[in-house]
């Protein structure tokens, strides 16, 4: 019987400025999915690990056999799956928990099918899984759970999208406070228009943020990491945002946001020194608010989604 074995990383979405078109990937953080070829046809959702019982099993509504039906109807196949997936990722917490799944169960079935795609032809069925999980087409978390490091994504349709450089030393601190936002929910507290100043302010940061990866200039990238579309509106949905994001800034980093739609928020710093700290100063800020806290501290990720030697 072929079977084989994927992960996907955890990624972080926005990035600030990049509402909808950037993102990156983390080291160790991601979902595994494995997948077993069938004799038949009809994929089967056979297990699902450290969900809690949350996920669901049917095959049209979990992000892994979604993501492997478009695969296999763009491909006019009939070949069917059994998928054990592992969750490794908190249930709504902004790190890209859905994308993971899709991501790694496309791995494993573009294996078993004997690669038919090459890996970045692999996102259009992700982008699939992940309007189904929360509503919305979005490919941030995605495309950098798939091809790892900082991603662009130019356009949609079709999608185009871009690998960025990811300068040495650039590291990310996780803080995730335990509660649980739904993407939906995030994305309707934001203006359908934009006015036009704040277009100009946020392109310039994307702009400078894609310069300063290109140039490892940690000043430039500190000077972009801001939004002014997205963060305005969904702080309020984020008890202590301001307050961590001050003393995160105090502390050292080059800037702080929101990991996709939260509540978990990223903090970059050059170099691992200044983790403990950042975690020791959020901690203080949540225990106040009543509010758990789990931090992860990672590297960025440059490979993405892969295969997992057994
Ligand atoms: N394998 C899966 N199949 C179906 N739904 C999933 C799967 N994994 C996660 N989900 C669900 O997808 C929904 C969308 O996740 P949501 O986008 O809110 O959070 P996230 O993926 O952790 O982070 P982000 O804000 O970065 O997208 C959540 O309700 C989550 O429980
Ligand atoms: N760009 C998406 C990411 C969700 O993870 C959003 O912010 O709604």
């Amino acid at each position: 019987m072929k079977r084989v074995k994927a992960f996907a990383p955890a990624t972080v979405a926005n990035v600030s400025c990049g509402f909808d078109i950037l993102g990156f990937a983390l080291d160790s953080l991601g979902d595994t999915v494995e997948l077993v070829a069938k004799e038949s046809p009809g994929l089967t959702v056979k297990s699902i690990k450290g969900d809690g019982g949350k996920l669901p099993l049917e095959e049209d509504k979990n992000t892994c056999s979604i993501a492997i039906q478009a695969m296999l109807d763009a491909m006019g196949s009939k070949q069917g799956f059994d998928i054990y997936l592992e969750k490794g990722l908190p249930l709504g917490s902004g790190m890209g928990s859905s994308a993971a799944s899709a991501v790694a169960a496309l791995v494993a079935a573009n294996e078993l099918l004997g690669n038919p795609f090459d890996k970045k032809d692999l996102l259009p069925f992700a982008i699939v899984a992940e309007k189904a999980a929360c509503g919305a087409a979005h490919a941030d978390n995605v495309a950098p759970s798939l091809l790892g490091g900082f991603v662009l994504i130019r356009d949609y349709f079709p999608p185009d999208v871009i690998k960025l450089p990811v300068p040495e030393g650039l590291c990310c601190t996780l803080l995730h406070p335990h509660y649980q936002l739904n993407t939906s929910d995030s994305r309707s507290v934001l203006r359908e228009r934009i006015p036009l100043k704040d277009a100009i302010t946020q392109s310039g940061n994307v702009a400078g943020l894609i310069a300063g990866l290109f140039q490892s200039d940690f000043e430039l990238i500190s000077r972009s990491l801001k939004d002014v579309i997205a963060e305005p509106y969904r702080a309020s949905l984020l008890p202590g945002f301001e307050t961590v994001k001050s003393a995160m800034l105090r502390a050292g980093a080059l800037g702080m946001g929101i990991s996709g739609s939260g509540p978990t928020l990223f903090v970059l710093s050059k170099g691992a020194h200044l983790h403990e700290k950042f975690g020791s100063e959020a901690k203080k800020i949540y225990d106040q608010l009543g509010l758990g806290l789990d931090m992860y501290f990672s590297k960025i990720n440059t490979q993405g989604g892969g295969l997992i030697q057994s």
